[in-house]
This record gives structure tokens, C-alpha cells and sequence, in this order.
């Protein structure tokens, strides 16, 4: 494995006015491999979505630096940055939200390499587009003229992993992109997440309430805590042998939680 993501002392602040302004990253560092799979976990408002939105370039950080695949991310502006927004891509948790409803499912698969500028030729755009879909299962004669409306949930969150893949990106950052979906729509799509993963060797940042989901799909874990990363290990020994106390409190939550539900994490 070599490196592939280095964050380094990451702060947003959020608020116009002085008075306004809180830290909700205060200071936060991590790396990630190419090809790895690591678990971003942390308290409701922890930040952990913030930290995805600066990756996937739809937010820009107030201090820290972001070196990716080599190169220093920090500063970089309009087509400097396009080169590598398209190898860092995200998807969202809900399905429902995040398309355009007036879209069809092959225009919307098709959008973001209009939007990086990364295919200009028509015929290769659209055989991306029938690439991408195939890549996560759903036959493009059969879903590619289609609404969102037209979906189920689970085919939703699948345009939404083909909308990431057209790019062909080094990482994704997955925000909890399980937590809609029943027992067996989650599980399909780990699977499909590991097909591809192991097909392309695309990274994962998962972000994730969902700690038994972590335990077989990601190698290491984060927790964010008041802006910084607290703990970070092998999800086994995070789980385990949390040493942070909120990572303690919160395993302990977790896993009574599960007890009471019947899956002993
Ligand atoms: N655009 C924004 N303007 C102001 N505050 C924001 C903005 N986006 C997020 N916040 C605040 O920043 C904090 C972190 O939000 P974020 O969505 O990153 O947390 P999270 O850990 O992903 O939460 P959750 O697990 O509930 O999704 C929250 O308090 C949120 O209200």
C-alpha cells in the first residue's frame, strides 16, 4: 500500500460574525492508503460530514492542508482543483435527496463529467455513463431513460454510487450512505462497495452511526471528537480496546444498543 490522502491540522469554522463563529474542526489529522477502507465515526454534529464536504471540494477548509496523491490540494482554485475533484467523489445518505427528480437517470450519471470537464466527446461520455451503470448492476436499457421517482431506494443509492464511479475516482467518501436502506439493502451495497474496491481499488471514507456495518468492511477506524481525531486504530481494536473516553462511552452505548436489538456487534 502507498499513500494515497494526507490531512493534516484541518479547521472549518462555521458563522459570519465573530459572535457567530464556532469551530467544528478544530484540528484534525489522518492519512489514508490507496485502495483502503477507513471508518470515519464520531457523535451526531461531531463534523464528520464537514470533513467529507472539504475532501469532495464542496467546502473549503479555514486552515490545514490536504496533500492527495501527491500533490498539495491546499489553495488550489477553479481548473487546478477540477483535475483532482474528479478523483475524489462522495455519496450521500439519502438516496431521495440527493437527485434531481426532473432528471433521467442517463443525464444524471452523465452530469458530473460535464461538470468536471473531464470527457468532452460525446460518444465516450455516453459509453462511460453505460459503463458506470452496468458497474453497479442496473441495465442501462432498462433504467438509463428512467426518473428517480421511477427507483426503488436501493437502485436510487446505486445511480448515486454510478454518478462517483463515471469519474473514476482514487476515493470516495461514503456519508452514511447505509442509513436509509433496510438489513438487506445495506448489505447489498457493502457488497457492491467491496466489488469495487477490490475491482478498481477505489478508496472508501465511510462515514458512519452504524459501527457493527464497520467490522468486516473497514480495516481502520477514526473518532472525531471536539474537532479532533481521538482515537484511530483497527476497527477491531477500536471496538475492543477503545482508550479515549468518549470512544469508550460511546462503544459502551453502542453495543448495549445492539444488545437490546438482538445484534451483538
Ligand atoms: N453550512 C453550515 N453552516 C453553519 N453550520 C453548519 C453548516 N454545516 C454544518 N454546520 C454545523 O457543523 C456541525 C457539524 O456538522 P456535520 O454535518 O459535519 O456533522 P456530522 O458529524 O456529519 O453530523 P451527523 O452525524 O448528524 O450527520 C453541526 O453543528 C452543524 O450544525
Amino acid at each position: 500500500m502507498s499513500l494515497l490522502l494526507n490531512v493534516d491540522s484541518l479547521r472549518k469554522v462555521y458563522g459570519q460574525t465573530k459572535n457567530e463563529q464556532t469551530a467544528v474542526l478544530e484540528d484534525v489529522s489522518f492519512s489514508l492508503q490507496r485502495g483502503e477502507i477507513v471508518g470515519l465515526i464520531g457523535a451526531s454534529g461531531a463534523g464528520k460530514s464537514t470533513v467529507g464536504r472539504i475532501l469532495a471540494s464542496l467546502e473549503q477548509q479555514n486552515a490545514g492542508t490536504i496533500w492527495f496523491d501527491g500533490s498539495n490540494l491546499t489553495g488550489l482554485t477553479g481548473k487546478k482543483r477540477r483535475v483532482f475533484a474528479k478523483d475524489i467523489q462522495m455519496i450521500f445518505q439519502d438516496p431521495y435527496d440527493s437527485l434531481s427528480s426532473r432528471m433521467r437517470i442517463s443525464d444524471l450519471v452523465e452530469e458530473p463529467l460535464l461538470i468536471q470537464k473531464s470527457e468532452k466527446d460525446l460518444a465516450k461520455r455516453r459509453a462511460r455513463v453505460v459503463e458506470a451503470l452496468e458497474l453497479v448492476s442496473l441495465d442501462p436499457k432498462k433504467y438509463a431513460m428512467r426518473y428517480p421517482h421511477e427507483l426503488s431506494g436501493g437502485e436510487r443509492q446505486r445511480i448515486g454510487v454510478a454518478r462517483a464511479l463515471v469519474c473514476r475516482p482514487k476515493l470516495i467518501v461514503c456519508d452514511e450512505p447505509t442509513s436509509m436502506l433496510d438489513a438487506s439493502l445495506r448489505l447489498e451495497l457493502i457488497q457492491l462497495l467491496k466489488k469495487l474496491n477490490r475491482k478498481f481499488g477505489i478508496a472508501y471514507l465511510f462515514i458512519t452511526h452504524d459501527i457493527a456495518l464497520t467490522k468486516g468492511f473497514c480495516s481502520r477506524l477514526l473518532v472525531l471528537y471536539e474537532g479532533r481525531i481521538v482515537d484511530q486504530g483497527e476497527t477491531d481494536m477500536v471496538i475492543e480496546q477503545p482508550e479515549h473516553p468518549f470512544t469508550i462511552r460511546m462503544i459502551k452505548a453502542l453495543k448495549s444498543l445492539e444488545h437490546k436489538k438482538g445484534e451483538l456487534l
